[in-house]
């Protein structure tokens, strides 16, 4: 019987490891994978703190192709912010995927956050048509954050702007990112004239109306708060031009009921338009990519980082001749 403990890894080591080079691929692999049925990954379990305004969230997965198997355990506390604490925090279970035995235990933080904005880039890569000028991003915490580091990285954008409820935040997070990146105060401005818009906050109600998009706008919806719909507003999913794409139907079934049950009509999965030519989508439409995160983005993104500690200890310990 083997007696091999887990490795344990932290965020800090994570960080170290994930390269945007190697995640996008994976997670676009994933996607695409989830979307040919290679992927077995129920709907998360959701569990409702209302008390605390959060919520637990277990979500397992397996990728057939990557042989990837493993389960991550997240938590969404708004108020962690004035504790000084991120709102999102998770942990990864990576499993050996012939046997099950649990290989390493992940902080799963930092590719929550990596992950989500990868998949926003490679929905953005598929799904919008046009030219990628302006970026817009509502919302400078964690998310907002890392995806003006993929979006730039992956696309480089002319202009990414950023609006945040509270602008000192927002002034802060520019200041970070450096001269690529503008502070807006006013979100309208900050969204009108943009080629591809980021939604990533708590806000329980509509910060982006349909009057200020262009035509052939692209939206990656990423908040999740008291539901995963509250950032646009009712006009947006109404409109004849606006077309929904979600990275899994299964779950989007369960997480945008209400929306589903009030006519709004999911196009499909992500993973299902990279089987599409561009030719085949208006380049008027609005697309919107409801970002629900999937647990095969994280097993995979695990792999990504197990992988890449393996290599790194093993150009450690090769002999230099
Ligand atoms: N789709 C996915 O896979 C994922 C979604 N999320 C969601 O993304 C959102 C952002 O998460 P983080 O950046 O980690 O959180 P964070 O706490 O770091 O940032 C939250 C942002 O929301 C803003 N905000 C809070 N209440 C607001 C309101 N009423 N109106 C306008 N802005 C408001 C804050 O100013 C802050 O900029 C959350 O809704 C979270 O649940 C997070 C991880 C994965
Ligand atoms: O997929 C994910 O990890 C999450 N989605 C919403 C909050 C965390």
């Amino acid at each position: 019987m083997s007696s091999e403990q887990p490795l344990f890894m932290s965020d800090e080591t994570v960080k170290s490891l994930l390269k945007w080079e190697t995640l996008i691929p994976a997670v676009e692999g994933a996607m695409r994978d989830l979307s040919k049925k290679d992927v077995l990954q129920p709907p998360r379990l959701i569990l409702p703190i209302p008390s605390k305004n959060g919520a637990l969230l277990a979500m397992p997965a397996f990728s057939k192709s990557e042989s990837a198997l493993g389960c991550k355990v997240v938590t969404s506390f708004q108020n962690n912010q004035e504790k000084g604490l991120p709102s999102i925090m998770g942990t990864i279970l990576f499993m050996d995927s012939e046997t099950g035995k649990l290989k390493v235990i992940m902080e799963g933080t930092e590719i929550t956050a990596w992950r989500t904005a990868a998949a926003s880039v490679v929905a953005t890569k598929h799904l919008h048509v046009g030219e990628k000028k302006i970026l817009a991003i509502l919302g400078a915490g964690t998310q907002g954050r890392i995806h003006a580091l993929a979006m730039h990285h992956y696309f480089q954008f002319q202009e990414v702007r950023i609006w945040n409820r509270t602008e000192s935040r927002a002034k802060a997070l520019c200041n970070e990112l450096g001269s690529w990146a503008t502070h807006y105060s006013n979100k309208e401005r900050c969204v009108r004239d943009a080629d591809v818009i980021v939604t990533a906050t708590y806000s329980p109600t509509p910060i982006v109306r349909l009057s200020w998009l262009k035509p052939g706008a692209h939206i990656n919806a990423i908040g999740f708060g008291v539901k995963h719909h509250n950032e646009l507003e009712d006009e947006i999913y109404k409109s004849e031009s606006t077309v929904v794409w979600v990275d899994h139907m299964e779950a989007a079934q369960k997480e945008l009921a209400e929306l589903i049950n009030n006519g709004v009509r999911m196009r499909g999965e992500v993973g299902q338009a990279m089987t599409l030519s561009h030719a085949q989508t208006q380049s008027s439409n609005i697309t919107v990519f409801h970002s629900l995160g999937m647990a095969v983005e994280d097993v995979v993104a695990a792999k990504v980082v197990f992988e890449a500690h393996k290599e790194k200890l093993q150009a450690a310990t090769r002999p230099s001749n």
